[in-house]
């Protein structure tokens, strides 16, 4: 993963070769809908705003007029940019950036930046509600009794959160604010994480004042052999895609619950049904799936299966966290035409 500092491409910048812009003089793409407060922020910074759909601009319409980008939900592939001759920038709101064509942005000058951390709580959160509606099977007796059964406490047994091992994979802004939160049900913290240092999982920030107790494992194959829930907390790389398929799935222990919160894709889903019809894992909670959005078709191979909980990406839907990191992609488009940098640079 960069390291945020930027590229070292050869490739001119289109910023370097227009020059400087003043954000009240130039044209902000908004791909998909953001924060209602982020769109009045926007149309307070940016001389003009487009919106696909919105004053009959067309997406293909704005993306030839824009100078800058942010992008919430949705892609920006190559051809979009093919499209797009003014923009230098394309600004994620979020953390991932994998939605972005990165070869084709740095091929054409067009720096990307994403917002780190700034929906890591929210993120956190949405782990931390999976796990406890999975091993407390929370929608599972919601639908029961919904649907007219009589449903017996006796019956409704679970092994529950409090006191559990919780595996984290990654060791970034979103796995320590799920540590945290974890720790808060007295959980045994392990990580693991090919990449990461771990400095801040050492030293205490002003959210967290104490330092966060946890042991560093130093192989997925040992987190998997020692976690009742095992959270993906990573970015989708061509060295993290289908990183959970059949022979992870096999050293997990019997009653452990997946939960991934990062990207489908790093989940072999027909293994994961596959040990889920065959109980020999506990259960999943999945904020994201392999093929979005999570709607018709795309949810039919969790049909009948209970212990499953399926939610359509809302980890960063939070009004906070929406707001917080949709202005700031606005911000770093605004700085970044104006000649002040790129903050957050991830291409
Ligand atoms: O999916 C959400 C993000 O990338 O922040």
């Amino acid at each position: 993963m960069p390291d945020g500092s930027g590229s070292s491409s050869s490739i001119p910048l289109r910023q370097d070769a227009l020059g400087t812009l003043k954000a009240s003089e130039a044209t902000l793409f908004i791909a998909t809908p953001i924060h209602p407060k982020s769109e009045a922020h926007a149309d307070k910074v940016f001389g003009r705003v487009l919106r696909p759909g919105v004053g009959g601009w067309t997406r293909e319409a704005a993306l030839a007029e824009a100078d800058a980008v942010v992008l919430r939900a949705g892609t920006i592939r190559e051809p979009d940019l093919l499209i797009a001759p003014k923009v230098r920038i394309v600004a994620r709101n979020g953390t991932g950036y994998d939605s972005v064509d990165l070869p084709g942005c740095v091929s054409r000058g067009v720096v990307v930046t994403n917002v780190p951390g700034g929906n890591a709580e929210a993120v956190a959160e949405i782990a931390l509600a999976l796990a406890l509606a999975v091993t407390r099977r929370v929608a599972e007796l919601d639908a029961r009794i919904r649907s007219g059964e009589l449903v017996r406490s006796i019956t409704a047994l679970c092994p529950g959160l409090l006191g559990r091992t919780v595996g984290l994979v990654g060791m970034g802004d979103i796995a320590y604010a799920a540590a945290r939160m974890f720790s808060a049900f007295n959980c045994k913290i392990i990580v693991y994480s090919p990449t990461s240092p771990a400095s801040r999982w050492v030293k205490p920030d002003e959210r967290y004042p104490v330092p966060l107790a946890h042991e560093r494992v130093d192989s997925l194959d040992a987190l998997l052999g020692r976690a009742h829930v095992v959270s993906l907390h990573c970015p989708l790389t061509p060295a993290t895609r289908g990183m959970i398929g059949p022979r992870e799935l096999a050293l997990m222990l019997p009653d452990a619950v997946l939960i991934n919160t990062s990207r489908g894709a790093m989940v072999d889903e027909d293994a994961l049904v596959a040990a889920l019809r065959e109980g020999r894992i506990g259960g999943a909670g999945l904020d994201v799936t392999a093929v979005e959005p999570a709607y018709g078709d795309n949810l039919a191979k969790f049909a009948g299966l209970r212990n499953v909980v399926v939610l359509p990406h809302v980890g960063a839907s939070t009004d906070a966290a929406q707001e917080y990191g949709c202005n700031a992609a606005i911000d770093i488009c605004a700085d970044y035409l104006e000649g002040r940098g790129a903050r957050n640079r991830v291409a």
